[in-house]
């Protein structure tokens, strides 16, 4: 006979019969303590009941994947027709087996094709299921590379933990239902299983990025195309409250993305979600390059001797590492060169494929497929790329004018956080409301900024190279570079933060004579054998200009020196208290006649500043950045046209030049093995994992 049994109850048990239970792994006896004889059903019923909850169960949670003859196909064309219409537009996307949830989130998003690296990409990494090596343009759209795959691939696997546990579920139920019991109830005992206690959620994918408002962009993103699963996301970064990140992963979110640095701490301090690091099924190191270059993020290795630890593990996961510049390498730098000749030994130039070798060994990855698009510079089609040259202390008057002259929003970069402090109260002076952006600031505040830029019109935002990875904020029409970067990467990445997902931008590299050298370095490795073209700048402009600009200077001097002298005051004033004493011409009250004095001519010059910054620097018609300061700003007025995109300034200026074939060649390559180094199409062999170079995917530039 069988019955629906109501409620459970546990078991006292005695030690002896404790003991052995608990060697089989289980826990305890639970009695069946309430059931009603009229709940029988019969076996045929039964089945049906069971049948129809595993239906229910596999609808609910996503839609099922089902290998086709081709290799694995999604359902979508069923489930299509059934829950949405507007996913058939979708037609772009067919052929990669998404899931209809992921879909709708692309579809939401507009995202109606995807992108070269995507369509490249995909069906390697979803069907396939090889550990991908991606190298793409900046803002080309390697996120969602790697995010798609991770979130088709979770849903996989939970769908075939679903069906386990409806197989398994089945079994154990048999014995739920199909008691047989005497009269008083006798019988109805179950066995509780210890897994079933400790049951956690699995971690199944780990996401690594270099800095802390990548991780949350690359969170934020992965969210968003997972919002119709019931996939969820964490993010784990320093400079953020501790507390709060374990509670987020008490919940055992399946992703989780984030920084070395505090991951590996809170795995140190044995956060249980991520103890499970050993057995992750996706990793994805985002900007690969960046995390492993030599002395930055110790942490990266150890948290890679983790994940690695289990052969088994290593072997079923699978790998993600994107960057733009995966493969650029350098010319060795001359001061390195002499040094290794003077030691007597042989120098030898890293080629794209043994840079690609060792971060397959690094990483562990074991079943590659490589896709290089970057086309050896990294830089998108869309992107502009011009400079200015100019003696150092002229370098603000060119910012300045640049950015009146040009409104949109803009990113200027430094090399160190002295330079964003300085050109921050500079700009502010000057009535530009500039954000800056380092990483001495506290996280709350640069993370206020980063929604500050997004969000305000015609922002500007001066930071050091924290920004120059990954972000993506929208409609960043301008990116200057103050200083002549330090490394081509960070000339790709900075400028890579415009002239995103096809749309146009404008890099513009604001460079002294001293810095002529790191230029050529970076044309070089970045194949531009020919000078980066100059921007137009008006030199009419430039006086209203510089006298703005060095009353800013002035102004900030003097404020310097004020806050400088009662800092210094304020400390030997603290002393003096605390030791009793009084200092000769020192007064508790007063500043000093010297400060007193600095103080007026400040506010005089500030004055002096805020009536000229009234006045226009452009004027008949021009609408600019500011446009209320000035009084003709309607377009068209005094048949003067409005302001024009600096990029449009730019490319009329590169089209003018090469008709007149006026461009200068920088230098001359070394050999013929220069080209090719970054012509250079490189594929993993499959089995030995050894780089060859037998395969292309390379495209040709579209501007
Ligand atoms: N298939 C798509 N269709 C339209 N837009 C897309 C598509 N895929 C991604 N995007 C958008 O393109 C932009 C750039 O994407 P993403 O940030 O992933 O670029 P990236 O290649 O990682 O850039 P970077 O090298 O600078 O990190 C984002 O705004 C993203 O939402």
């Amino acid at each position: 006979m069988a019955i629906i049994a109501k409620h459970w109850k546990p078991v006292n048990l005695d030690g002896p019969i404790l003991a052995n239970i608990a060697s089989e792994g289980l826990i305890g006896i639970e009695e069946c303590f309430d059931y009603d004889l009229n709940d029988v059903i019969t076996a045929k019923r039964k089945k049906n009941v069971k049948s129809q909850t595993k239906n229910k169960k596999l609808k609910t949670s996503e839609e099922v994947l089902t290998p086709s003859k081709q290799g694995f196909t999604s359902n979508n064309e069923e489930s299509r027709n059934i829950e949405d219409e507007d996913i058939n537009t979708l037609t772009a996307w067919d052929g990669y087996s998404l899931p209809t949830s992921i879909l709708r989130a692309l579809r939401d998003l507009n995202f109606e094709q995807p992108t070269e690296i995507q369509s490249i990409t995909l069906p390697a990494a979803i069907l396939g299921k090889r550990d991908i090596l991606g190298a793409a343009e900046t803002g080309s759209g390697k996120t969602l590379a790697f995010g798609l795959p991770i979130l088709t691939g979770i849903l996989r696997l939970k769908e075939n933990e679903i069906s386990e546990e409806v197989i398994s579920d089945e079994d154990n139920n048999d014995c739920d239902n199909d008691l047989d019991v005497d009269k008083n109830g006798l019988g109805c005992v179950k066995v509780v299983k210890l897994e079933d206690q400790r049951a956690k959620k699995p971690l199944y994918a780990l996401i690594l990025t270099p800095t802390r408002e990548l991780a949350m962009q690359v969170k934020n993103h992965i969210k968003n195309i997972a919002k119709y699963t019931n996939i969820n996301v964490a993010v784990v970064v320093g400079g953020m409250a501790a507390v709060k990140q374990e509670r987020v992963l008490s919940k055992g979110p399946e992703i989780v993305v984030g920084t070395p640095g505090r991951l590996w701490e809170l795995i140190q301090q044995g956060n249980e979600h991520l103890s499970q690091i050993s057995n992750i099924k996706f990793l994805a190191i985002d900007e690969t390059d960046r995390m492993l270059e030599k002395g930055h993020f110790k942490e990266l290795h150890d948290l890679l001797e983790k994940i690695n630890f289990d052969e088994h593990s290593k072997k079923n996961r699978q790998n993600f590492i994107f960057s733009a510049t995966l493969t650029l390498v350098h010319d060795i730098p001359r001061h390195l060169i002499n040094k290794i000749k003077m030691k007597g030994r042989k120098i030898s130039e890293m080629t794209p494929e043994q840079k690609l070798q060792k971060i397959v060994n690094t990483i562990g990855v074991t079943n590659p497929k490589i896709v290089d698009l970057s086309q050896g510079t990294g830089t998108s089609g869309t992107l502009t790329e011009c400079r200015i040259t100019c003696p150092i202390e002229e370098k603000d008057y060119y910012v300045y004018y640049f950015l009146k002259k040009h409104s949109g929003r803009t990113l200027i970069f430094c090399n160190s956080i002295g330079c964003v402090k300085r050109l921050t109260t500079l700009l502010t002076l000057l009535d530009c409301s500039p954000l800056p952006l380092h990483a001495s600031m506290p996280q709350r505040q640069r993370l206020k900024n980063l929604d500050k830029f997004k969000d305000m019109e015609n922002s500007i935002l001066i930071a050091t190279d924290v920004a120059a990875r990954g972000l993506d904020i929208p409609k960043i029409e301008h990116v200057l570079h103050y200083q002549t970067p330090r490394t081509s990467e960070s000339y790709v990445h900075r400028s890579g933060r415009t002239a995103r997902a096809s749309n146009k931008g404008i890099t513009v590299l604001i460079m002294e004579p001293n810095e002529f050298g790191s230029y050529i370095k970076l044309c070089k490795t970045l194949g531009k054998n020919e000078d980066i073209p100059i921007f137009p700048v008006e030199d009419r402009f430039l006086n209203a200009v510089k006298e703005r600009v060095n009353l800013a200077r002035q102004v900030d001097k003097l404020q310097l020196q004020v806050k400088k002298v009662s800092s210094e005051e304020g400390w030997l004033q603290k002393a003096a208290n605390e030791m009793d004493i009084i200092v000769d011409g020192m007064s508790k009250n007063y500043d000093s006649d010297e400060t007193n004095s600095n103080k007026k001519l400040a506010d005089l010059k500030r004055k002096q500043l805020t009536i000229l910054l009234a006045k226009p620097i452009f004027p008949k018609g021009f609408s600019g950045r500011f446009p209320e300061l000035s009084l003709e700003n309607v377009t068209g007025f005094n048949g003067v046209s409005a302001e024009r995109k600096a990029v449009d300034v730019m490319q009329e200026a590169i089209n003018k030049s090469s008709k007149t074939k006026r461009r200068v060649k920088l230098y001359k390559p070394k050999d013929k093995t220069e080209k090719k180094k970054r012509d250079v199409v490189i594929k993993l062999g499959k089995k030995n994992n050894k780089i060859s170079k037998n395969r292309t995917f390379k495209k040709k530039r579209h501007s």
